[in-house]
């Protein structure tokens, strides 16, 4: 089997007396997507916390590329190459969705205060080709949202913030993208828009992968190559999603928790 890019084996974490990630397993192959499902309080969002450096396992190992990431803290980690986005929006509303994307590039200029200072000419075309590239990310996801570059990112539609999202999330260059529930709130046609700018992001960039946690069964049916189910921290079930639905202990976590359908 060739590397993975992202691994967890045995991955836990315990609050207390409560095991929140359980002996997860997870192998996420380059250029590949993998949604992670599960009813409410499964433990998904505390997974993403513990691959990204929020918190420190209790048991187990995350590795990027073969190389042991454990523990270390959430900057190291986005810059090896995992970044995320969360369930609430982490957008500053009284920036451009510019600049909104420029503060998502980990070094957004070459420049120190020195230099800006004496060389201020220099410091501003360093500000403007960061802002071009940033642009050109927001293009990729979406020319609508590009055409509204300059407006303040508080006037965008709930939609239309997920995605700008995604087009920050990308201005680090990442290897893997986390979201965390990315259609919340969306109509069928935004995550259409959605599920294709994802597409389109994919297209353009070799081995990029994407880990997604998702409860809208719409984009869950049609957008990942795998699914990956959580029960009570567990992982109970991973593969193609029409197999997976049909499996009785899919459906019993589901029922269990009368929350979502699979
Ligand atoms: N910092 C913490 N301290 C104590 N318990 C926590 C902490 N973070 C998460 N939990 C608990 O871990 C469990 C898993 O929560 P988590 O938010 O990961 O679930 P989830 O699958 O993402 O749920 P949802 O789909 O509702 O977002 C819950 O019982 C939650 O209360």
């Amino acid at each position: 089997m060739s590397e993975a890019l992202l691994e967890t084996r045995d991955l836990t974490i315990r609050f207390g007396g409560l095991t929140a990630v359980d002996g997860v397993d997870l192998r996420l192959a380059r250029s590949e997507i993998l949604c992670i499902i599960g009813p409410n309080g499964a433990g998904k969002s505390t997974l993403f916390n513990v691959i990204t450096g929020i918190y420190r396992p209790s048991k187990g190992t995350v590795a990027l590329e073969g190389r042991d990431i454990t523990g270390s803290p959430a900057h190291r980690i986005a810059a090896a190459g995992i970044t995320r986005t969360f369930q609430s929006s982490r957008l500053f509303n009284d920036l451009t969705l510019v600049d909104n994307v420029v503060i998502g590039m980990h070094c957004r200029t070459r420049t120190g205060v020195l230099t800006a200072l004496l060389r201020p000419g220099k410091a501003r075309a360093e500000l403007d080709e960061a802002a071009e590239r940033a642009g050109d990310l927001i293009r990729s996801i979406s020319p609508d949202l590009y055409e509204r570059r300059h407006a303040l990112a508080g006037t965008l539609p709930q939609a239309d913030r997920r995605r700008l999202e995604i087009a920050r999330a990308l201005a680090s260059d990442p290897k893997v993208i986390l979201l965390d529930e990315p259609s919340s709130g969306m109509d069928d046609r935004d995550t259409d828009a959605l599920m294709a700018s994802i597409r389109s992001v994919m297209a353009r960039r070799a081995g990029l992968s994407f880990l997604i946690i998702e409860h809208d069964m719409r984009l869950v049916r049609a957008l990942p190559d795998r699914v990956a189910v959580i029960d009570y921290g567990r992982k109970i079930a991973d593969g193609d999603f029409q197999e997976v639905r049909q499996l009785p202990r899919v459906q019993q976590a589901y029922l269990g928790h009368k929350a979502g359908h699979a």
